[in-house]
């Protein structure tokens, strides 16, 4: 039987990239998602791009009895990639409560339908947030796995309860295996221009808005303060290509099949931090304008240094970024210089007609099988040559023209009818609250690293 990967919330951001990479390591991939903040658009831009559309079903990750069914469906389902979840860190703050039920309550209510159908490795998509103000604990920046945990938020405490009762649920069920991925800043689209963030409504990352400032739609950004102690004066973060935070998945899954750890936390970032001036400096180097900022004091909650020691994940799950800042700015203004309507539009003609030719640069086939899963007593150099060679074969491949062209006219056809369809509503964005830092000397150091973006 053929390994299944059920994806919660895979039409989200980092969801719909993460089922675009498994598919194309090989997987078949179940998508769950109620629509609450993405878009089933998502879903035929990965069969554009890999030429195969993982199966969808519209359902909400609380709903104990949709969840069964879906699990009776597809008995191959051996894995789950749990995404689904709230995450505006300002709402949380105003309806906790809701994100208790949804994120607190839709895990609970997943594990218990992965109980009851024998399904029990879980990726689970935390957040750098669960760190809280790291700044505060002394040789914590950059911010390794065993920095304290101190979330400042609703949002931030229920990646944090989330992370608990996992971790809990793996120590009373021998045989269940937990992979807490903690992500940094994720940043980027897709290198061929045709998926990327849809933010709905006011974005609140610092990427999507300089996304809509150079493509005019807003006026200029508002710099959050040039106060703190870094090279330049902005705050650090650690940002990472959505291409590789979904690749992270992929490793933590592979790890979790073939050596059965029981739960382990990850850090997924590059372990380099970029200011925000390093940032708009670089942007504006690839759109190749100036960008109109204006300073403004700090954010409420924003903290000096947000950038993650890596080690763990790039020893453990033979994983580590491989994209450049410069590709990240790139692939992001390849996305919003073509897609101003983001998926409420088609893609642009000219790049669907590309898509051959960065499919065969990247060796990519959609027709590849994942092999039957290692046995728990592999060795992890066992873990990491599997995903190597998975890599290195699909690199090998020609493309499939034939099976690919009729896909790919397929796809187009359902973006054209999804492109006509009523935008979507309820404007939702994330935000961060925490309290302000000092710096521990280290920022300079690690954004300096990031030279190569001027
Ligand atoms: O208009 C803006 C937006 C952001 N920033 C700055 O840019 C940096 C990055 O901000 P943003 O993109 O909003 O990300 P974070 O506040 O770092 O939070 C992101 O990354 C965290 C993990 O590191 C996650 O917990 C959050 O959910 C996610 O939004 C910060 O220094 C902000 O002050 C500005 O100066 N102006």
């Amino acid at each position: 039987m053929s390994r299944t990967v059920l994806v919660t919330g895979g039409t989200g951001y980092i969801g719909s990239f993460t089922t675009l990479e498994l598919i194309l390591a090989g997987y078949d991939v179940v998508v769950i998602d109620n629509l609450y903040n993405s878009s089933e658009e998502a879903l035929n831009r990965i069969q554009l791009i890999s030429g195969k559309r993982p199966t969808f079903y519209n359902v909400d990750v609380t709903d104990a009895k949709q969840l069964e069914e879906v699990f009776e469906k597809h008995p191959g389902i051996d894995s789950v990639i749990h995404f689904a979840a709230l995450k505006a860190v300002g709402e949380s703050s105003e309806i906790p409560t809701e994100y208790y039920r949804v994120n607190v309550g839709g895990t609970i209510t997943l594990i218990n339908a992965m109980q009851k159908h024998n399904v029990k490795n879980i990726v689970f998509s935390s957040s750098a947030t669960v760190y809280g103000d790291a700044t505060k604990h002394e040789g914590m920046i950059p911010i390794p796995e065993h920095c304290p945990i101190g979330p400042t938020n609703p949002y931030g405490r229920t990646k944090m309860m989330i992370e608990m009762v996992i971790q809990d649920h793996c120590e009373a069920n021998p045989g269940w295996n937990g992979a807490l991925l903690r992500y940094f800043n994720p940043a980027g689209a897709h290198p061929t221009g045709i998926m990327g963030e849809d933010p709905l409504g006011i974005p609140y990352n610092l990427f999507p808005l300089l996304g809509q400032v150079a493509v005019g739609r807003r006026e200029d950004i508002k710099i959050f303060g040039d106060d703190y102690d870094s090279h330049d004066g902005t705050a650090i973060r650690d940002y990472i290509h959505v291409i590789d935070l979904a690749k992270g998945h992929i490793a933590a899954l592979a790890r979790l099949r073939a050596t059965n750890p029981g739960c382990r936390a990850w850090n997924l970032g590059t372990g380099l931090g970029s200011t925000v001036f390093d940032i708009v400096k670089g942007f504006e180097k690839t759109v190749g304008r100036k960008l109109k900022y204006q300073v403004v004091g700090r954010r409420k909650g924003d903290v000096l240094n947000l950038t993650a020691v890596p080690k763990r994940a790039n020893e453990e799950l033979g994983w580590s970024a491989e994209i450049t800042l410069e590709e990240t700015c790139r692939d992001l203004w390849k996305w919003v210089s073509n897609n101003p309507q983001g998926y409420r539009q088609q893609p642009p003609q000219e790049l669907v007609a590309d898509l051959d030719d960065w499919k065969k640069q990247a060796g990519v086939t959609s027709q590849k099988r994942v092999k039957k899963s290692p046995s728990t007593s592999e060795t992890l150099s066992e873990t990491i040559s599997e995903t190597t060679s998975k890599i290195a074969a699909a690199a090998e491949k020609a493309v499939e023209k034939v099976t690919e062209t009729a896909e790919t006219a397929e796809a187009v056809g359902a973006t054209k009818a999804a492109a006509s369809a009523e935008p979507r509503s309820a404007a939702k964005h994330d935000d961060k609250i925490g309290s302000d830092a000092v710096d521990t000397g280290l920022a300079r150091t690690r954004s300096a690293a990031r030279a190569t973006v001027h």
